[in-house]
């Protein structure tokens, strides 16, 4: 029976987890997933300290020549008061005396003589000090159970001491296809036959996405094959298939399945394009079998296949995430299903692509974003405000852009 897309949704977040974990140092672990909560034992800054070269004084003083008592250095274990009248020479990154409320930079005073400096009057209490734990309290979240690392956390775990971390294992992603008149790039194709250009489509992805990924070859379209090549793959945390979903006679990829165990959580979801899609598990490996059709696979696995990995990985962002746009020109649609719909995101509108029928190849390739129409919708105007999801996002364009915002 088919399912909603909502219902697939959730199907798939209620029987996918992660746990298995590994430690890693923490440079190694751009872009992994950590398991584990890390709050901050050091406060940031660790003591309040000057923000400029300059000096030091008792905000209480400022109308009146300070005498220069001390100068004080980055990294200077110093603890001092400063008397009425007395100012210390300090440097950027410097514990400030205790009793300081104020740091002028070395530019803004007057030296009367070598000894003694003026401030000018109108300076403000608290300038330029950097107090202790205004960046990071102490015990203050760093990194969370389920949170990506990026570039960002590393620079926060480092400011901690932290130099290994406790990360979920990249999940075991096995791919492969079925079909005779499937060949693989690096094989010679008679002119009845095709290229299998999925397969390498979701190796790519799903190593982009942060698996493992193994490639093993292609199963030829019997019921022997696919069940060799299920079974070399039983030690994955997912299988991905694409083709022999449908119910044409040379379509094996069910039976194989079944006569190894396979048990489905859903067969078909009711979205086009990709209905045939079936999820289900064999022991504790996951099965997406995705439709053979390459544009139909490909845009299942970006709105259905990239949750899975999200939840394999361990990750609690895992739900897709949307940037309001506008549609670019009238689109009409076919009631029915949940409709995907490719094209191309400029940073203000949407155009959906001309060629989008399932059995394409070469759309996504100019495509950034999709769109997910509702079943009920018929037409979508210009200008209306639509939700995008990005595919191939990456902020950059071709077009040099003002990038500047005005009031
Ligand atoms: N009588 C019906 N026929 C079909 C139905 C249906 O409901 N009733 N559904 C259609 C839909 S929708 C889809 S999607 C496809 C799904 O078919 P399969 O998943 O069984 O895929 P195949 O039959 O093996 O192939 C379909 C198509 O895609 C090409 N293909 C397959 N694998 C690859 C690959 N790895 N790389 C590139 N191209 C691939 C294959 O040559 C076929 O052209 O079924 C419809 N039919
Ligand atoms: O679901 Mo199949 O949608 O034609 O490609």
């Amino acid at each position: 029976m088919a399912i909603s897309v909502a219902g697939a949704i959730q199907t798939i977040i209620e029987k996918t987890n992660r746990t298995n974990y590994e430690f890693l140092p923490i440079e190694q672990s751009i872009h992994r997933i950590c398991a584990q909560n890390i709050f901050s034992t050091h406060a940031l800054p660790r003591f309040d300290n000057s923000a400029m070269d300059g000096y030091a004084i008792r905000f209480e003083d400022r109308n009146v020549p300070l005498k220069v008592v001390d100068t004080i250095f980055a990294g200077d274990d110093k603890t001092m008061d400063l008397n009425a009248n007395e100012c210390v020479k300090i440097m950027t990154g410097a514990k400030i005396p205790d009793n300081c409320t104020a740091i002028v930079p070395q530019e803004d005073v007057k030296e009367l003589d070598k000894q003694t400096i003026q401030v000018p009057s109108n300076i403000k209490e608290n300038q330029h000090i950097r107090y202790i734990g205004e960046d990071v309290k102490l015990g203050e979240a760093v990194v969370l159970e389920g949170e990506k690392i990026n570039f960002a956390k590393i620079t926060l775990m480092a400011s901690q001491g932290i130099t290994h971390i406790k990360t979920f294992k990249k999940p075991k992603v096995v791919v492969f296809a079925s079909g005779e008149e499937l060949k693989l790039h690096y094989e010679k194709v008679k002119e009845y036959q095709i290229y299998n250009s999925n397969t390498p489509t979701l190796i790519a992805r799903s190593e982009e996405m942060g698996c493992e990924v193994n490639f093993i070859g292609q199963a030829r379209d019997s019921v022997e094959s696919i069940k060799e090549h299920i079974e070399n793959s039983l030690d994955a945390d997912l299988i991905i298939t694409s083709g022999g979903v449908s119910v044409g006679e040379a379509d094996f990829t069910k039976e194989a399945f079944t006569q190894v165990g396979f048990e489905s959580f859903f067969e078909g979801i009711i979205v086009k394009p990709g209905k045939p899609t079936i999820f289900g598990q064999i022991g504790s490996t996951l099965v997406l079998n995705l439709p053979g059709n390459p544009l139909a696979s490909s845009l299942i696995f970006e709105l259905f296949g990239k949750i899975l990995i999200q939840r394999l990985k361990g990750e609690s962002s895992c739900f897709p995430n949307t940037i309001l746009g506008k549609m670019d020109e009238d689109l009409k649609n076919k009631q029915g299903r949940v409709t995907i719909i490719p094209g191309f995101f400029n940073g203000e509108y949407f155009t959906a692509s001309q060629k989008r029928s399932p059995g394409m190849v070469s759309v996504l390739a100019k495509c950034n974003s999709m769109i997910v129409l509702n079943e009920d919708v018929q037409m979508i105007k210009k200008d209306a405000p639509i939700k995008i999801l990005p595919i191939n996002w990456e902020f950059f364009t071709d077009e040099e852009k003002d990038y500047l915002t005005y009031e």
